[in-house]
């Protein structure tokens, strides 16, 4: 079997706080994110998901423990990992066209490819009638969709996702996710994505890595294998597969337990 695209090792992450105090938000965490998969780290507030995937990204150092991306120890952001944060990281006096070019100008795409590519990843998104308009005037969910396509034009190894729909509205979060789906398979991309929704994690992920709270440790690597090889598109399909409500009650158990703790 080939390697996994990411291992992550053993990771620790201790914070000093103010008065030589010191916290461990995250302790001896391992896992392994194949090529193409997506991966969803899923555990109650404070169990240091976005830690963890703050380190992925380079944006934190790890206490201890090793990070590789396609077997190269991760020290310090890097292109091969796009990030997507909850709140919206457009640029306002951008529009959407060059909001989705400007990394790529940052890293020296020549201009033909990068039009092209922008073209390309709005497409992806849904957001072909909306090239030219600027992002205050998008409604929040369009505007995560430019944040999607600004990562993902930068053809990351990896996209790196922060709980990227909890700002959204009910209606919009579901319309995301299964975009998500479908941007995922269109483009091959691999994703972690953080989220503490039970639903939404099992919906979206191959991998479901559960942590516990305080330190955030792995308390359970769940395979949500009721759901067929391709990846379903809609919502309402996954909650009529067998298998679905039992991944959901265990799910729920583990944060019932984790949050008596
Ligand atoms: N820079 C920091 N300095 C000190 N403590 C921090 C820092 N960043 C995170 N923490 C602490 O680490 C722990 C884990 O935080 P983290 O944000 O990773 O958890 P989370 O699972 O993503 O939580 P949530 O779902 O609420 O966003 C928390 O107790 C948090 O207060």
């Amino acid at each position: 079997m080939a390697a996994p695209l990411m291992q992550v090792d053993r990771i620790s992450k201790t914070f000093a706080l103010a008065g030589g105090r010191t916290l461990t938000a995250v302790s001896d965490v391992s896992f392994t994110v194949e090529k193409g998969s997506i991966c969803a780290l899923l555990g109650p507030s404070g169990s240091g998901k976005s830690t963890i995937l703050r380190m992925i990204a380079g944006l934190e150092t790890l206490t201890s423990g090793t990070i590789r991306l396609k077997g190269q120890e991760i020290d310090g952001p890097g292109q091969d990992r796009g990030m997507v944060f909850q709140a919206y990281t457009s640029f306002d006096w951008l529009s959407v066209r060059k909001n989705v070019e400007f990394g790529m100008r940052i890293n020296g795409v020549p201009a033909r490819e990068r039009r092209e590519r922008a073209e390309h990843f709005i497409g992806l998104v849904g957001l072909s009638k909306f090239i030219d308009s600027y992002p205050s005037r998008l409604s929040g969910g369009m505007r995560q969709r430019v944040a999607i396509a600004r990562s993902l034009a930068n053809a990351p190894e990896v996209l790196l996702m922060d709980e990227p729909f909890g700002a959204l509205d009910a209606e919009t979060r579901w319309q995301m996710q299964e975009l998500m789906i479908e941007v995922a398979e269109a483009s091959a991309t691999t994703v972690i994505v953080v989220t503490h929704d039970i639903e939404e994690a099992i919906f979206l992920a191959d991998k479901i890595e559960f942590l516990s709270s305080h330190p955030g440790r792995l308390r359970e690597e769940i395979i949500p294998d009721f759901k067929p090889a391709k990846r379903i598109r809609n919502k309402e399909q996954l909650l009529e597969l067998d298998g679905f409500a039992e991944t959901e009650r265990k799910i729920m158990r583990l944060m019932r337990e984790e949050g008596q703790h």
